[in-house]
């Protein structure tokens, strides 16, 4: 069941914390929580853990006159910033480095380091008008606000009715949870329609990724007009993330697919896709502020509320492990123009050395990157979905994942390039596609795209 909104006035709203501390307000609260607790003590200026967070919403439950919702008296105990107590002084420095900020300039989820775990979810907006939309974005944010803050949501409002949060993530840390949202062409308008008034406003390079010849694309798995990324360290908390975020969107959205992805490596190493090879290794050129507002960050001739923003282009790509597999090392080598146990790239030693393309094979996948000459922010997770029952073969391969500040320069050109002449494509096939423009970040107090739907 679907809790009752809470919808904060403006003068409950906490103000910015730029140091990651809470207001004055935030922190009072907080302290009037943690009494319960810590037998008097409090806690204010310290974070709380989704334990916590339960038995605190527990004690509220108990002593404390609720409102219509639980919920809202949790929030509420926090200060209407809408988040428990961040990362702050006298915190341990491991809990500290545990969350990744929900608000900031840009959204967490794109340059931020990649995470172990990744779920991606295609939604497709049911509800009928634009307000109704902004109350699940609403939802979203406060949901989002809490996980990514290591506490959990949960209600306290007996036991008659099922918990607010499923509660899987209740003992958990923050794990560097994140959630990244991106709209797409369909939101804006479809079959003409412009569904939720939204048209005027729509980001200027956003429209379906072209299929290409060698697509075998299936779109009960593409497309959507919300996407969001979940990645986390932990891979209960991401999934726990997902899984309230679909069920907070009961009769507003409806899921039309979720991709579940991992990757691996020791600290500060690429890591390898599922072919052997280290799959991020370009990602260093445009690695540093300057890059990423060449590369990734879209800027002043778009809308105002996609400044700060990005593109995300998504591709399912299916990779033949056993064709792979009985393949030489020589021709798995030649297939990416780079060594398999260095990364270096052909005629050079080191990983990171500069790629020279005349000493890589013409249909080379690097050499044909190069040829195009176009960077992009890549942040693929590797897939794994059993065993195909038609041909008993593992169902594997890499979600794609790229943001860019212009797709159409950046992005479609060399996949156009790659799907006529990659040797890659001997052994992969494309089968999911997306493109979604992603919001520049959020401030506290400020809804999920409330720039866009209220701009
Ligand atoms: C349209 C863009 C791209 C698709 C689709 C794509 C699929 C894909 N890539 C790999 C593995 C590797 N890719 C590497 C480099 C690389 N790939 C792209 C773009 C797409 N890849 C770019 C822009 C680059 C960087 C090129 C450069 O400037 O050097 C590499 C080499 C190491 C690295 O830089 O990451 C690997 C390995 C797979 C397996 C795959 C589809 C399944
Ligand atoms: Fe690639």
């Amino acid at each position: 069941m679907k809790h009752t909104k809470h919808e904060p006035a403006d003068g409950e709203r906490g103000t910015e914390r730029a140091d990651g501390n809470h207001s004055a307000q935030d922190a009072k609260a907080g302290e009037a929580a943690g009494a319960s607790e810590t037998g008097g003590s409090g806690r204010s200026g310290k974070g709380y853990t989704r334990r916590e967070m339960l038995k605190m919403s527990a004690a509220a439950g108990g002593g404390i006159a609720l409102g219509a919702s639980g919920l809202g008296a949790i929030l509420k105990m926090f200060g209407a910033a809408e988040a428990p107590p961040a990362a702050a002084g006298g915190e341990s420095a491991a809990a500290a480095n545990e969350r990744l900020d929900f608000y900031g300039e840009h959204q967490a989820g794109i340059v931020t380091p990649q995470q172990t775990y990744m779920y991606l979810v295609g939604f497709k907006v049911t509800a009928a008008d634009r307000k109704t939309l902004i109350g699940l974005l609403r939802d979203w944010t406060r949901f989002c606000d809490l996980s990514t803050g290591g506490a959990s949501a949960v209600e306290a409002n007996g036991r008659l009715l099922p918990p607010s949060d499923s509660g899987e993530s209740v003992d958990l840390p923050a794990a560097k949870l994140s959630v990244t949202f991106g709209f797409g062409p369909s939101l804006f308008a479809q079959g003409g329609q412009d569904r939720f008034g939204l048209a005027a406003r729509a980001p200027k390079h956003l429209r379906d990724i072209p299929r290409m010849p060698k697509d075998r694309i299936d779109e009960a798995l593409s497309g959507g007009d919300i996407c969001v990324q979940v990645c986390a360290e932990d891979q209960q908390v991401a999934f726990h993330a997902a899984r309230n975020l679909i069920r907070l969107s009961a009769f507003t959205a409806s899921v039309l697919w979720m991709q579940e992805g991992f990757i691996s490596s020791p600290p500060g190493s690429t890591p390898r896709n599922l072919f052997g090879f280290k799959d991020g290794t370009a990602n260093a050129l445009h690695d540093s502020g300057a890059g990423y507002g060449d590369v990734v960050w879209c800027g002043e001739d778009e809308p105002d509320w996609m400044r700060g923003g990005s593109y995300l282009a998504y591709r399912k790509i299916r990779m033949l492990l056993e064709v792979w597999d009985r393949s030489s090392l020589k021709d798995q080598e030649d297939t990416f123009g780079r060594r398999k146990d260095s990364g270096a790239a052909y005629g050079k030693t080191g990983e990171f050395d500069t790629v020279s393309p005349g000493e890589l094979p013409a249909d080379s996948h690097v050499r044909l990157a190069k040829q195009d000459g176009a960077q992009m922010h890549r942040r693929a997770y590797s897939y794994t979905g059993g065993i195909d029952a038609r041909t008993g073969n593992v169902d594997a391969g890499l979600l794609f994942l790229s943001y860019q500040r212009d797709p159409d320069k950046q992005f479609v050109p060399m996949l156009r390039l790659m799907s006529q002449m990659d040797k890659l494509n001997e052994y992969t096939v494309h089968i999911a596609s997306g493109l979604f423009a992603c919001p520049g970040g959020w401030k506290p107090g400020e809804y999920v795209g409330q720039r866009l739907l209220e701009g």
